[in-house]
């Protein structure tokens, strides 16, 4: 497979170390897009890696390259910037920041592109999991679905939290955020991403409720979810591990991606 990706932060990063190590999914080349004055910095980082690599600074030259799949792993502003000429040229993309399409815009505009260029969206199930029973669930009638992120403060440095809380001092957990997905996603774009996968498998962004919570005892980022529907009432509790390059995320999030390339090539899709 030649991978197309948009972004070369942590998850991309730990991604490219996932596809070097013996029995990972046969990507053979990647094309990685990467802001202006990037490039140098990432193609020295990739030097060694075992696919043949090339790194571009803009969307035409993404496209261009041809990649089967595209995986947009740069925040919200790259979902903004590279995502509707991937897919208007035929990409499909995976969208790891999902909590872009909170902004009803952008996501009008994605849409537009994919039915333009006859690709898919896809959004990966990232930090949290039993993105297929919610899904599944949302036909069957009205659901309802309350999420709860909770991370240690380190992992809400630099969000509005920083301002409503002393967070290097923090003795017990303190809930700084209730919600709609909605809000949480525009407000928290590093990190309530998974809120606004919840909500678009489920009830809808101004339908979920969230609350974000900093705690100084958290074992990890810890997501938790209650859904009631007709058909069904579901409880989840995910403890994940925080990624060595960013605190805000779960490593799981990285192997989720992983898991849509390996989903791509191999002949049996789970
Ligand atoms: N779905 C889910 O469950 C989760 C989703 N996420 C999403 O994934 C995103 C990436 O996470 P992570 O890798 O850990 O974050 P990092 O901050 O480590 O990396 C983000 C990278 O994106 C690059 N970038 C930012 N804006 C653009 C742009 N417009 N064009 C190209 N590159 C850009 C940055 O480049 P530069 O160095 O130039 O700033 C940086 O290298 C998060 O911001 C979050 O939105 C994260 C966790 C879970
Ligand atoms: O990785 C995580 O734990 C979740 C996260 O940051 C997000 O939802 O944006």
């Amino acid at each position: 497979m030649h991978l197309g990706l948009i972004g070369y932060g942590n998850i991309a990063a730990t991604l490219m170390g996932f596809l070097a190590a013996p029995g990972a999914p046969a990507v053979t080349r990647v094309t990685l897009l990467v802001r202006p004055g990037r490039a140098e910095a990432a193609r020295a980082a990739l030097a060694d890696h075992p696919a043949e690599t090339s790194v571009v600074e803009e969307a035409a030259a993404l496209v261009a390259a041809g990649p089967d799949l595209v995986v947009e792993a740069a925040g919200h502003s790259g979902v903004r910037d590279f995502v509707p000429a991937c897919l208007e040229a035929g990409r499909d993309v995976v969208v790891v920041s999902v909590g872009a399409l909170a902004d009803d815009e952008l996501h009008a505009r994605l849409d537009a592109a994919a039915r333009a260029g006859g690709a898919r969206v896809i959004l990966p199930a990232g930090a949290v999991g039993g993105i297929d029973l919610v899904s599944a669930l949302s036909a069957s009638g009205e659901v309802a679905l309350t999420y709860r992120g909770t991370k240690p403060p380190a992992a809400w440095a630099g969000t509005p939290a920083d301002e409503m809380l002393d967070l290097a001092g923090l003795c017990e957990p303190a809930t700084f955020f209730t919600g709609s997905a909605r809000e949480a996603a525009a407000r928290f774009p590093k990190n309530a991403n998974v809120a606004a996968t919840l909500a678009l498998a489920g009830p809808g962004l101004d339908a979920t409720r969230v609350e974000l919570v900093a705690d100084p005892a958290a074992p990890g980022n810890l997501h938790g979810y209650e859904l009631s529907s007709p058909a069904a009432r579901l409880r989840v509790e995910i403890e994940n591990l925080p990624s060595a390059g960013n605190a805000k995320t779960s490593v799981a999030t990285i192997y989720s991606v992983l898991r849509e390339i390996r989903n791509r090539i191999g002949p049996m899709v789970i």
